[in-house]
């Protein structure tokens, strides 16, 4: 039986992080894969999307330009914008096969192995593979699962990955649907909503179980995107239930309740379910090894299971599912099993970035969390109408906000930025909050101009009382308040 120190099993940005990571470690590792290397991170996921997600915005914005023009619009060929998302699916997923390949054929570097199949814990320390009819059984003094997540599906839908589509399916249509309905408001179904509405093809619908989408994010975050999706033809259902779903004559029909008890009907081409995603732990391992799970998925210590050579990393740990966090928890957990980690698995400093209409950049606590938590603490908006960089942009659609304690230090817990930039703007204060930095640090640096991260700058000094634009003069654009026990109150200096 062939020996190894570490078995990854999930080729995904989860377990490739942690199978490279323990090459550092000089460990002789095993990666297992049953399907595609790159997980979700590349296929049917995180980079496929947002392949659609750019030239969609693209397209909106050459449309838009046209129109400005009065030059008529050319028609869009879905063909050969599905092609371009496959192409950089392609390669990416090669870059990944590559890198492999050369690592195993370098001289004298036999610490990597990879195989293909579907894996399954025998005992503490065996894995069967399992690639079509052959199967063989390896040893490891380590195990790291990183199985990741698939869409979850409502017993009561009739998904079948061609007219009723999850994520697994909706990259794969033939065409641009004339009309679609997106059964879940979270990430995934604002992103798709936003993909589809920006292409000018397809109207879309959009419901939520909650009265309204994205139900964790801010008001005022929401407000931004609900207005846009709108003015791009986006129909949200507000109000209402989903009672019925089925497909008749090859299209969608579904019905609502609302809240006075009214239904009504509709139909549309296609559906998309994104109502949140499931862990992939069925049949990965034999009872005997008894692996704690709960409701939610494996139950881990800092990525330790209650079985001590195994780890558990990524979305198959159901609490963030995101790459830059897989791929944390991967390299975190090889650091654990071989050596020391320099620092404490946290996730307070998560930057995420929504592909939406205008993009979404967050890190750290948004107020709904943070009340939720019952901290207290003080809150500052400014306009992008202020920052000079927005204006010669020629959109000053969204907005700065930054979260920090409601005492004399000042530490930041958290920001937003809705906008054009919004992510390169966050990544000055991720790294403020992951140093447990104050908003002194942020208002000293000098910033480049025209920047968006001047307001940034601009929102630290009006918390310290001496910004250029006084809240008190501009209310429509700033504003500087204390959000105490949940209720507002502006700071006067
Ligand atoms: C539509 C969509 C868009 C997304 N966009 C973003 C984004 O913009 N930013 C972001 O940070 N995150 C995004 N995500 C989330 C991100 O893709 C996941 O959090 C990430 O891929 C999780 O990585 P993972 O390695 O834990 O799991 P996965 O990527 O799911 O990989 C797990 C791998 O394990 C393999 N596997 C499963 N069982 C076995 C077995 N028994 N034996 C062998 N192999 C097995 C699977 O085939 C898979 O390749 C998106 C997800 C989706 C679905
Ligand atoms: N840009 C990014 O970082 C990005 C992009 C896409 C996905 N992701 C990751 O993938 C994960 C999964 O995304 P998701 O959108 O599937 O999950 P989600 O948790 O973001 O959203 C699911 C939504 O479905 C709704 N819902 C649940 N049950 C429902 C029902 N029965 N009927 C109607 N609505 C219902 C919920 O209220 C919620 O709004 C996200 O949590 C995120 O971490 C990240």
């Amino acid at each position: 039986m062939e020996k190894f120190d570490l078995v990854v099993i999930g080729a995904g940005p989860s377990g490739y992080a942690a199978a490279m990571r323990a090459l550092d470690f000089k460990k002789k590792v095993l990666l297992i894969e049953k399907n595609r290397v790159g997980g979700a991170g590349v296929t049917n996921g995180a980079l496929s999307s947002k392949t659609w997600w750019e030239l969609s915005r693209e397209t909106a914005s050459f449309r838009k330009n046209l129109k400005r023009f009065n030059l008529q619009v050319p028609s869009i060929n879905y063909k050969e914008i599905q092609e371009e998302v496959q192409r950089a699916v392609e390669e990416r997923k090669s870059m990944l096969d590559e890198h492999m390949d050369m690592l195993r054929n370098m001289n004298g570097r036999t610490l990597l192995s990879f195989k293909e199949g579907s894996a399954r814990l025998i005992s503490q320390h065996e894995i069967e593979i399992t690639r079509g009819h052959v199967k063989e059984v390896v040893y490891a003094e380590y195990i790291i699962l990183a199985t990741g997540s698939r869409p979850r599906y409502l017993p009561e839908l009739p998904i079948d990955e061609k007219i009723v589509l999850t994520s697994e399916g909706i990259e794969k249509l033939n065409d641009f649907p004339e009309s679609m309905v997106i059964v879940g408001a979270g990430v995934i179904g604002c992103e798709y909503a936003t993909i589809f509405s920006g292409f000018g093809k397809t109207k879309v619908h959009l419901i939520d179980k909650g009265d309204r989408i994205l139900p964790f994010e801010d008001d005022d975050v929401v407000k931004v995107i609900e207005r846009n999706m709108e003015n791009s033809g986006v129909l949200i259902h507000r109000n209402s239930r989903l009672v019925r779903m089925e497909i008749k004559h090859g299209r969608v029909e579904y019905e609502l309740e609302y809240n006075d008890s009214s239904k009504e009907v509709f139909n549309v081409e296609k559906a998309l379910v994104s109502v949140g995603r499931v862990p992939n732990l069925e049949d990965l391992w034999d009872d005997k090894v008894g692996i704690n799970i709960s409701k939610r998925g494996i139950e881990d210590n800092d990525t330790q299971t209650n079985i001590s050579n195994i780890f558990a990393v990524g979305d198959l740990t159901a609490d963030i599912s995101l790459v830059n966090v897989g791929e944390l928890e991967g390299r975190y957990a090889v650091e654990r099993i071989f050596g020391k980690p320099d620092r404490k698995l946290v996730y307070e400093n998560i930057s995420t970035i929504m592909f939406l209409s205008p993009e979404v950049a967050g890190v750290g606590l948004n107020e709904v969390q943070a009340r939720e938590k019952h901290i207290d603490y003080k809150v500052v908006t400014l306009d992008y109408s202020c920052i000079p960089r927005a204006i010669a942009k020629r959109n000053t659609q969204g907005f700065i906000k930054l979260l920090v304690t409601n005492d004399e230090h000042m530490k930041i817990l958290g920001m937003k930025v809705v906008g054009n930039h919004a992510s390169s703007a966050i990544q000055a204060v991720a790294l403020l909050i992951s140093m447990d930095k104050g908003i002194e640090e942020l208002a000293e640096c000098v910033h480049p101009h025209p920047s968006i991260t001047e307001g940034i700058q601009e929102c630290v000094r009006m918390l310290l009382g001496n910004s250029t634009f006084k809240p008190s003069a501009l209310r429509s654009r700033l504003s500087c308040r204390t959000s105490i026990k949940g209720e507002y109150a502006d700071i006067d200096f």
